[in-house]
């Protein structure tokens, strides 16, 4: 049976997909009371996935984070119930041009808003573990919300076996090796997204190229800096130090 049409957990109607990752299918829904929604609907064999989701995006709230709202199951498959984030997924939308050089205030203001997400998922201890353009949707303005949790845990996480979390382009040197991760695990991502906005390619290995003169360098060098113990590892800092070395006001 088609997915588009079917009514799931709560009077929530599925109408069309939005997109696809390795491990779901997203679809856009309209809930009982006309709110818009997303539903991410898991392959069987993804399930601990839509647990891990669940059990980490629950509690948050956070105007740039989507919120995980309820489990579902649509014909027998995990899925969750999602706040929809409204926009453009990072990638699509410069996937042609550095997104420094074109479109640069709104491109800061992203990353301004993927720092507040972060810093809001770190105060928590949890680590996002796959910072990347395609988890990331903006708005016109720039205006950025966060997404995907399945892969999300508490920061300093084992695993019975070393394990690579995250998507290679983005990934740290230290998940590469398949150490445990922290807050400056994902803050390396956000330099490997600010390298992308101001050379408009992700370099070898995920490092970015040797950076051009920009007032953003010294960032750039801070958040990408290859040894964890000497990484800026904060995320309102890095924040800070965007919006200030950027001179924007908010
Ligand atoms: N809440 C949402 N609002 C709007 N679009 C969404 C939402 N959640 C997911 N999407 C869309 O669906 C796509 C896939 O979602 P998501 O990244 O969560 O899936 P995934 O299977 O965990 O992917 P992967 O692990 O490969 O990154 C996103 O890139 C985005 O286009």
């Amino acid at each position: 049976m088609p997915l588009a049409g079917q009514v799931v957990g709560e009077g929530v109607r599925l109408v069309r997909p939005l997109g696809r990752g390795s491990h779901s299918v997203v679809y856009f829904a309209v809930d009982a009371e006309g709110q818009p929604r997303a539903v991410k609907i898991f392959e069987p064999h993804f399930a601990a996935h839509a647990e891990r989701e669940l059990a980490h995006g629950a509690g948050l709230d956070h105007p740039r984070l989507v919120q995980v709202l309820a489990p579902v199951t649509v014909e027998g498959r995990p899925a969750l119930l999602l706040t929809y984030a409204r926009g453009q997924v990072l990638f699509t939308r410069y996937a042609h041009r550095p997104a420094l050089t074109f479109d640069r205030r709104a491109y800061l203001l992203t990353l301004a808003h993927l720092l507040g997400a972060l810093g809001h998922l770190h105060e928590r201890s949890v680590v996002h573990r796959d910072v990347k353009p395609e988890n990331i949707i903006a708005e016109p303005d720039g205006s950025a919300t966060l997404l995907d949790f399945d892969l999300s845990g508490p920061a300093g996480e084992t695993f019975a076996a070393p394990t690579r979390m995250g998507t290679a382009a983005f990934q740290s040197p230290e998940s590469r090796r398949g150490e445990p991760l922290g807050p400056e695990s994902d803050l390396y991502g956000v330099g490997i997204l600010l390298g992308w906005g101001l050379h408009g390619a992700l370099g070898p290995q995920g490092v970015p190229p040797p950076p051009a003169a920009d007032p953003l360098d010294p960032l750039l060098a801070a958040l990408t800096e290859p040894d964890r113990s000497r990484r800026l590892g904060d995320a309102a800092e890095a924040r800070e130090w965007l919006l200030r070395l950027a001179g924007l006001p908010y």
